[in-house]
């Protein structure tokens, strides 16, 4: 079957707009992979995006239907492949727009490869006990890391007497995060989260378990999405029972679930506490030692700034602690293990001081 791939470049583009959707528009095809192609490689091999990542392969689809690929590490849930039927070992994928990895797990702490092309991550909590500040930043941390758009979103408005205090708090995190209160079930989520929620963008929900992500995208899907299984035969050609990766929404987003997102830690992600503390980040360069530590060193101008009532004390502390933690995930093993003493002192200085706080 010969199909006219003309509309998925910009250029070529004869797409009124009054069209209906195409597949790959409902998968999240941008122009961003349309400008890395040209027009011969996408008769020939077509993109394809991965749903799924399995031990047993890369599921992926496009236009032309659903494929399984041989399994390798260098592709993960959310990219774009231009897939080659003849050698799908050679199936060339996409630069990606964003990325969400992680050090391993074990000795050799290769970075695994999480999430790919996600625009926005809407990072959940509630109005409730859920609510922590510092886990806040973390997300944030780690969504600016892989270039996706963080969205605070506080569910369960409709059972707090106080949303409007958390929404000030969330709002004292970083001028450049949206904060959006709202109940999860309903209406709301599709107007609120509307500027986020537009054909082609994809999308991932981050937060603990019971804040209301499952809601929040059945809400969005106008239909139960999240926990349909499905049955598929694993590489012993047993059925399993799995979930979808990557949900398609009824006004054209794609959401991304991947179970590694629930579970990320601070790792790599020297960049992203730097945007989220950029203040705190440039006051600390022009302290008088490099290697100031900001507790009581001369010529600190991080603790001048908080004398001044400039910087929040408790903001200073939840960066020292994430630089210290991004410092410690990071480094090789043999590093971690001179490194795991100081980080043990780090937590010990931290406990005792809030002791004597009492
Ligand atoms: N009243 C109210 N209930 C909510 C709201 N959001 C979620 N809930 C309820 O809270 C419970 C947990 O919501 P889920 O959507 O399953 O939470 P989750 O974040 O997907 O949880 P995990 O799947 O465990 O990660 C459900 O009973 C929801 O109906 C909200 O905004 N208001
Ligand atoms: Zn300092």
């Amino acid at each position: 079957m010969t199909r006219d791939y003309s509309r998925f470049f910009p250029n070529l583009s004869t797409n009124t707009g009054s069209e209906p959707r195409s597949v790959l528009d409902t998968l999240g095809w941008q122009p961003f992979f349309a400008q890395q192609i040209s027009s011969e490689e996408i008769e020939g091999t077509p993109p394809v995006r991965v749903t799924k990542v399995h031990r047993s392969g890369l599921h992926v689809q496009g236009a032309e239907g659903k494929f399984v690929l041989p399994p390798r590490s260098d592709a993960t849930v959310g990219d774009w492949i231009m897939y080659n039927e003849a050698l799908p070992n050679s199936s060339r994928v996409l630069a990606r727009k964003s990325l969400y990895q992680r050090r391993a797990p074990g000795t050799d702490r290769q970075m695994q490869l999480i999430a790919a092309n996600i625009d926005t991550a809407f990072i959940v909590t509630s109005c409730n006990q859920d609510f922590n500040i510092a886990r806040l930043e973390r997300y944030i941390a780690l969504a600016l890391e892989a270039e996706v758009t963080p969205v605070i979103v506080l569910t369960k408005a409709d059972l707090s007497d106080d949303a409007g205090h958390y929404v000030e708090t969330a709002e004292t995190i970083s001028d450049r995060v949206a904060v959006v209160v709202l109940d999860a079930r309903g209406d709301e989520p599709e107007a609120k989260l509307a500027p986020w929620c537009k054909p082609k963008q994809t999308l991932a929900f981050l937060g603990s378990s019971g804040v209301g992500k499952s809601t929040l995208v059945n809400t969005l899907a106008g239909t139960d999405v999240t926990t349909q299984g499905i049955r598929e035969d694993d590489s012993k050609g047993r059925h399993t029972t799995t979930h979808r990766q990557l949900h398609l929404l009824k006004n054209g987003c794609t959401v991304l679930d991947t179970p590694g997102m629930r579970e990320l830690q601070i790792t790599g992600a020297t960049s992203g506490v730097s945007e989220l503390f950029e203040d705190l980040t440039e006051l600390s360069t022009q302290c008088k030692f490099s290697d100031c530590k900001h507790e009581s060193e001369p010529g600190c101008r991080v603790l001048a700034a908080v004398a001044r009532g400039e910087v929040d004390a408790s903001r200073l502390q939840r960066w020292t602690k994430l630089v210290a933690e991004d410092r410690f995930h990071s480094a090789s093993l043999q590093e971690r293990k001179s490194k795991d003493k100081s980080l043990g002192k780090l937590v010990r200085a931290e406990q005792k001081r809030k002791r004597n706080r009492k």
